[in-house]
């Protein structure tokens, strides 16, 4: 039965409050995710072609939060001694197959316990995922776990029920993925109101995966109940990722494909993602403090001093005035 309430990053508008500070600069943009503190509530998505290893632990050294990616499962232990070795956190991806038990059963052995793993599968609401939930806490009891993508509030409940310490919430909105027009299903074009519903139930913590066009978009997350804000497109394409750059009738681009696409799986079989080129964008630290600058001022717009207070916000549904009508 289609819901009538349901709405997209681009429909709502935040209404402003009365401002409290004197400067931007005094909002507090800051995140405790399970046992570390992060200045921006924001992750690169677990993907190839946004995220490798040198990256991974120069953000964390930083005290960004990343998820390194699962698309080389040889290298994931030796990451995490790079990690510790790094004087910074490990946090790993793995998926759902039997090969990942016994990668879990070997880190134990080597007593290599990363802070952070997140089970990264595309239909999360499932007895896989439950199953790798439960097997991570036995083994691993002092890893924080994250795991999705789920799209309704009984997955996310059925997640925690299991261990799960925060749910990703997202399956179809991503710049990448093809799921809906593939399968029919997912929250494309209603990710902000399935944020919120599932958020509504959630008793841990929430990540909204996909679908972040504008910086703006990552204070709505946190307004509608997300924690923390997982992004792909925006932070490929950088000097400091993954991927060669491509020259283009003099203009410079990366490659950014979806996980679930040919390129990420070298055969077309059970294909959900596409191939993109993205305009090469600088360094990833300059995208990183425009975000902050930019929650900085929506935490003032909301009248509060940190990311709790748009929380209290309220908004509107607009629909398609986000760009003023110019879409250049
Ligand atoms: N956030 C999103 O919207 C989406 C994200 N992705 C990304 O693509 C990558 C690959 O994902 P995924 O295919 O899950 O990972 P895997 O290819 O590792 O598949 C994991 C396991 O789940 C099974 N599986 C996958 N999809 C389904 C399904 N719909 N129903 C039942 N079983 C299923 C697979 O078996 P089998 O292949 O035999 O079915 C396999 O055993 C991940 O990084 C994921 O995040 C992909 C699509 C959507
Ligand atoms: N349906 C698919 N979704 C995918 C695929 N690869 C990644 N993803 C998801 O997209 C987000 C990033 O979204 P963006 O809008 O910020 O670019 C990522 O975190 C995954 O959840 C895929 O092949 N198919």
């Amino acid at each position: 039965m289609p819901e009538s309430n349901l709405f997209d990053y681009e429909d709502i508008q935040l209404i402003p409050k009365k401002c409290i500070l004197k400067s931007r600069h005094e909002a507090d943009t800051s995140i405790t995710f399970g046992p570390h503190t992060f200045k921006l509530p924001v992750m690169p998505a677990n993907m190839q072609t946004v995220i490798n290893e040198q990256l991974a632990i120069e953000l964390g050294q930083a005290d960004y939060f990343y998820v390194m990616h699962r698309f080389e499962p040889e290298t994931r232990a030796q990451f995490i001694k790079d990690a510790h070795a790094a004087n910074t956190f490990a946090s790993i991806s793995v998926g759902v197959k039997d090969a990942e038990y016994d990668f879990i059963d070997q880190l134990v052995a080597d007593n290599l316990v990363p802070e952070y793993v997140t089970i990264d599968i595309a239909h999360g609401y499932s007895d896989t995922v439950i199953d790798m939930i439960k097997y991570l806490k036995s083994k691993l009891p002092d890893t924080f776990v994250i795991a999705g993508n789920v799209a309704t509030p009984d997955a996310v409940t059925a997640l925690e029920e299991a261990g799960a310490d925060a749910t990703k919430v997202g399956v179809g909105p991503g710049m990448a993925c093809i799921t809906k027009l593939k399968t029919g299903f997912g929250t494309g074009g209603w990710q902000l109101a399935a944020i919120q519903q599932c958020a509504e139930v959630a008793t841990k913590l929430i990540v909204a995966d996909g679908g972040i066009r504008y910086n703006g978009d990552i204070a709505k997350s946190i307004a509608f109940g997300a924690d923390m804000v997982m992004i792909g497109s925006l932070f490929a394409g950088h000097e400091e990722g993954p991927g060669d750059v491509i020259e283009m009738d003099g203009a410079k681009y990366k490659t950014y494909f979806g996980s679930a696409s040919q390129f990420q799986k070298g055969e077309y079989r059970n294909v959900e993602g596409k191939k993109l080129l993205v305009p090469l964008r600088g360094s990833i630290y300059s995208t990183l403090r425009e975000m902050q600058e930019d929650l900085q001022s929506a935490i003032s717009y909301a009248g509060g001093r940190d990311l709790h207070d748009l929380t209290k916000v309220d908004s509107v549904i607009v629909r398609n005035t986000i760009t003023n009508g110019d879409n250049r």
